[in-house]
């Protein structure tokens, strides 16, 4: 029964065996990646890693070579037109015509999209003011026309939001805005699958990431569990009165590295738990003046799985382990 249970729910995003091949080259191999209603997550990777092909299978732009995509429930390639109204896509390169005011943009895709929507609540809603969605679009910023496209993959209170560089042009107080309204959009339930190459807004914005590398979807985590399989858990840095270098820290079972840098040492543990053992024989061997404790950023861990290495510490051998 419980079985059955779970194969009813519904993803906003769920691929299996995804895989396309351009003559010789495999863009995406074998990817089973799920994203769930109303989470927020991060698709990432490298450049050609696979990440726009994808996507373009996603909406059926492209056809798979194997395997499947399902996109709020229906197949993507087998039932496109169940699938385009209830999704708002902002894409990577986009056209405006600027002699149209952002207004008429939002009435034009209101009614490509037939739906019952009002283009100054959108207008709010994206933080564009009432007056300059009635400017022609041609003198836009970068970052007024990113809003306006947003806006327009608002129309019609999408299910699912497919974004790619949203905080593409935007200012530092535009990129808060806009994930302040990405949250927003996620409370009321719909699912935001964005592609980012900001790692740290990535970081601040998603519930969960995909890292894509040559195809392959090598991590599906939250953040923090990536930090736990790669062992990347936590870093401390201990300023010190004097750099003791007879100390060998890295015997310590658990400490898997030690930097020095401005009178500073920084350890990094596979184990977390070895942290104060590391104080108390630094402290026996020279004055501690500050202790600090960091965590790998998401810019480590993306490298850890991209660079080509193994991650520092345990690294997941397949898809189906790193999933959360
Ligand atoms: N139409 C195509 N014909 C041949 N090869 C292609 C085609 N589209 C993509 N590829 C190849 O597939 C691989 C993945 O490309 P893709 O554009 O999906 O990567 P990406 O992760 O989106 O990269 P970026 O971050 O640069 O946009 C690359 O090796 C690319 O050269």
């Amino acid at each position: 029964m419980w079985v059955a249970c779970e194969t009813l729910s519904m993803a906003a995003i769920r691929t299996q065996s995804l895989t396309k091949r351009f003559g010789d080259v495999v863009a995406v191999r074998d990817v089973n990646l799920t994203v769930e209603e109303g989470e927020i997550f991060g698709f990432l990777g490298p450049n050609g890693a696979g990440k726009s092909t994808t996507i373009n299978m996603l909406l059926d732009f492209m056809r798979p070579s194997e395997g499947t995509a399902e996109v709020l429930g229906h197949d993507a390639q087998k039932e496109p037109r169940a699938i385009r109204n209830r999704i708002g896509i902002l894409p990577g390169g986009y056209d405006l015509y600027d002699r149209l005011t952002a207004r008429e943009h939002l009435e034009f895709a209101i009614d490509a999209k037939n739906a019952d929507a009002d283009p100054s609540e959108l207008i709010d809603r994206v933080g564009l003011s009432q007056e300059d969605a009635d400017r022609k679009v041609g003198g836009y910023s970068k970052g007024m026309a990113q809003r306006l496209v947003l806006a327009s993959a608002l129309v019609g209170d999408p299910d699912l939001l497919i974004l790619d560089e949203p905080s593409s042009g935007l200012d530092p107080h535009g990129i808060r805005e806009m994930r302040e309204l990405i949250r927003g959009e996620a409370d009321r339930g719909t699912a935001v699958f964005f592609s980012s190459h900001i790692l740290s807004e990535v970081e601040a914005a998603c519930d969960r990431v995909g890292i894509m590398n040559n195809g392959r979807l090598v991590a599906e985590n939250t953040v923090e569990g990536l930090r736990e399989l790669t062992g990347a858990s936590s870093q401390l840095i201990l300023k010190v009165g004097r750099v003791p270098t007879e100390l060998d820290l890295t015997s310590i079972e658990g400490v898997s590295g030690v930097s020095v840098d401005d009178s500073a040492l920084r350890v990094s543990f596979s184990d977390p738990g070895k942290k104060a053992q590391v104080v108390k024989r630094v402290d026996a061997a020279t004055r501690i003046t500050d202790i600090k404790s960091e965590q790998a950023s998401l810019e480590e861990l993306f490298d850890s799985y991209t660079r080509g290495e193994e991650p520092t510490g345990r690294k997941p051998e397949s898809p189906a382990e790193v999933s959360a």
